[in-house]
């Protein structure tokens, strides 16, 4: 077995450092000519602000304590133009940085979503597309708060308390040494907090992300749920899911909490120690009343800085959680992936089919071989029906010709050529598949039977629907071929479905037909309609049907009976009813053979 995607949900312990937040700075490298704009608006923003201290220095000194009328004016000249500068800064690093924000979360979900697509289906089986769509959506837009506004948050409090520092040894060095002595009673205790911060905000989100997984299973078998009037466990297990977020988030919130406390109380214990030490000075004749004045603005300057910066690290933590989430469904690797040098299918496609020696488990059940040591060969343009017990491995074996897995021994061939020699989009564009239970996409019915063939014109759309008995009952819609078939197509009947589905595989023209026929009974009518839908479809190409229809089974060249996975007889209807061996017995329970007419098909003369 080869070794599967270790464990995509996993509740890794969580890293103590923003390295995750870093690593998605890649994501800057484009617009690096904005960015290095946007960090010298930032500079010039903290450096405006650093300025004021200065003004307001000059204010006390020269203009108030000297009593001249021309130096205030002079000192509000200064002021107004330190605010110009400041405004204009802040002006351009705001628009700068909302946009680097808004253009990174945008190419970050672009890339996580193209990851995710090119993921083999394999490893849907192992994730809940909720968890995904939580981390498309929620940690998305968390990074995008992070990217756009945090991050210069942070950036411009660590620049304002780099620089105030730097300004307060000018101002006072010995009042300056005093405050940084203090410092680390301040900044450890925040660390601290911060890291049990993150700690709890990975949590609140995974726990989000449970809440968002349930609602998305509740609602797609919303008339499965209702049909068996689940709905109470289903509130009472979403209310249990969305309490444990709202814990979650709790105590986040208390932990965040006590952060900001924290930080407020001693920081401003420290201002109000500063103002003390710092009144002794001007008392003393050693500093200036501008000095103290300018030394007050710095400290409180760096003080909200170390409280901004306390707050901003919370989010930034929170961002780390996200980018962690999202950098490891990037980290995924689909386990199919084209070939180094795909080699070209023929063209035209005959679809001709080998199947050597094929076994095949499934990951999630690696010890229960699937398919076991099947040999079938398909010439081109043959019927061949599939017929076997639930279970037997007949949807398998069409999920290994679309190579949605690869067989473990032996291999598949289309076309003389092993799948894993070609590229699959190249294999795939050469089959159809229409599923026991189609799926119709939230759009009109120009785009449900044209999907994935997006320059095919509307004729040729409407040629195809008219073959699969389709038009009728689509141009009877109020819209026609526009109308909306609603989410999921739940505006169709299941025959209605089936033939668009068919008119969509007819569309698409394929070498190899894969058909899982539908086991509900349609009414006469519809049973007709999709009879001949499925007769235009099947003319000139290699079909594989997962028959349950007699009508379908006495119509193949061939059919072959599976049983565990394994081929246990082939031939005709007539021939193996005559076998009297396991395809008679499904035969008689499935398609309600009457046992004289089964006997009577397997004479020569029937
Ligand atoms: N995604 C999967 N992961 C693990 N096991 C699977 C998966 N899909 C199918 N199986 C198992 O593989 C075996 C073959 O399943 P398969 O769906 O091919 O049967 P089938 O013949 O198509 O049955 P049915 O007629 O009921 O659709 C079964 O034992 C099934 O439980």
């Amino acid at each position: 077995m080869p070794p599967r995607h270790a464990s995509p949900v996993s509740r890794r312990p969580i890293s103590r450092n923003l390295l995750p937040l870093l690593q998605l700075l890649g994501f800057i490298r484009p617009y690096l000519g904005r960015a290095l704009v946007a960090a010298l608006a930032l500079v010039v923003a903290a450096g405006s602000v650093l300025a004021f201290g200065q003004v307001i220095r000059t204010l006390v000194d020269s203009g108030l304590a000297s009593g001249r009328g021309a130096a205030l004016d002079h000192a509000l000249l200064v002021f107004l133009a330190v605010v110009i500068v400041m405004a204009l800064a802040v002006f351009g690093r705001s628009y700068l940085l909302t946009w680097l924000g808004e253009r990174v979360v945008a190419d970050l979900r672009r890339a996580v979503f193209e990851r995710v697509l090119s993921l083999d289906v394999g490893y849907f089986e192992t994730v809940r597309t909720g968890e995904i769509i939580s981390r498309l959506t929620a940690d998305t837009a968390l990074l995008q708060v992070v990217f756009g506004s945090t991050l210069a948050m942070a950036a411009r409090a660590l620049l304002l308390i780099a620089g105030g520092i730097v300004m307060l040894a000018v101002t006072s060095p010995k009042l300056t040494a005093l405050v940084l002595l203090g410092t680390p009673a301040i900044l450890v205790p925040v660390w601290l907090i911060g890291y049990r911060v993150r700690r709890l905000s990975r949590s609140s989100q995974d726990r989000l992300a449970d809440v968002g997984a349930y609602v998305d299973e509740a609602l797609h078998a919303i008339r499965t749920v209702q049909a068996f009037c689940h709905e109470p466990t289903d509130r009472q297990r979403y209310a249990g899911r969305v309490e444990e977020a709202f814990a979650a988030a709790r105590s986040r919130a208390l932990a965040s909490a006590s952060l900001s406390g924290t930080v407020m109380l001693l920081t401003f214990a420290a201002i109000g120690l500063v103002l003390w030490l710092g009144g002794r000075e001007v008392l003393a004749g050693r500093l200036s009343g501008g000095e103290l004045s300018a030394f007050l603005f710095y400290s409180m300057l760096v003080a909200s800085s170390i409280g901004g910066l306390s707050e901003v690290v919370a989010e930034l933590m929170r961002g780390a959680g996200a980018s962690e989430r999202l950098l490891e469904l990037l980290a995924q690797r689909p386990q199919i992936t084209p070939p180094r040098d795909p080699r070209p299918l023929p063209e035209p496609a005959s679809g001709r089919i080998e199947i050597r020696d094929l076994t095949f488990a499934y990951p999630a059940q690696p010890e229960i071989a699937a398919i076991e040591g099947l040999d079938v060969a398909i010439a081109a343009g043959e019927r061949v029906a599939l017929v076997g017990p639930s279970g037997a491995g007949k949807s398998t074996l069409f999920q290994l010709l679309l190579r949605f897995y690869d067989p473990q021994r032996g291999a598949l061939f289309f076309d003389g050529l092993d799948l894993r020699t070609v590229h699959p989009s190249d294999l795939r564009r050469r089959i159809a598949i229409v599923p026991q239970d189609p799926v119709i996409f939230a759009a009109d019915a120009w785009e449900n039977i044209r999907y994935g063939l997006d320059d095919v014109d509307d004729e040729a759309v409407r040629r195809a629907a008219d073959a699969a008995q389709a038009s009728e009952f689509l141009d009877r819609l109020p819209q026609g071929f526009a109308t909306f078939l609603g989410e999921r197509g739940v505006r169709l009947s299941g025959g209605q479905r089936q033939r668009i589905a068919i008119a969509r595989a007819i569309l698409r023209d394929p070498a190899l037909l894969l058909l899982d026929e539908a086991t509900s009974a349609l009414d006469a009518e519809n049973e007709r309609l999709v009879q001949r839908a499925l007769e235009t479809l099947m003319e000139g190409r290699t079909s594989l049907v997962i028959a349950h229809r007699l009508a379908t089974v006495r119509k193949v060249d061939r059919i072959l009976v599976i049983d565990r996975g394994r081929l246990i007889a082939s031939g005709t209807h007539a021939q193996l009813m005559a076998e009297e061996g396991l395809y008679a017995r499904l035969a008689r329970l499935q398609f309600q053979v009457d046992r004289d007419e089964s006997l009577a098909d397997a004479t020569p003369a029937g």
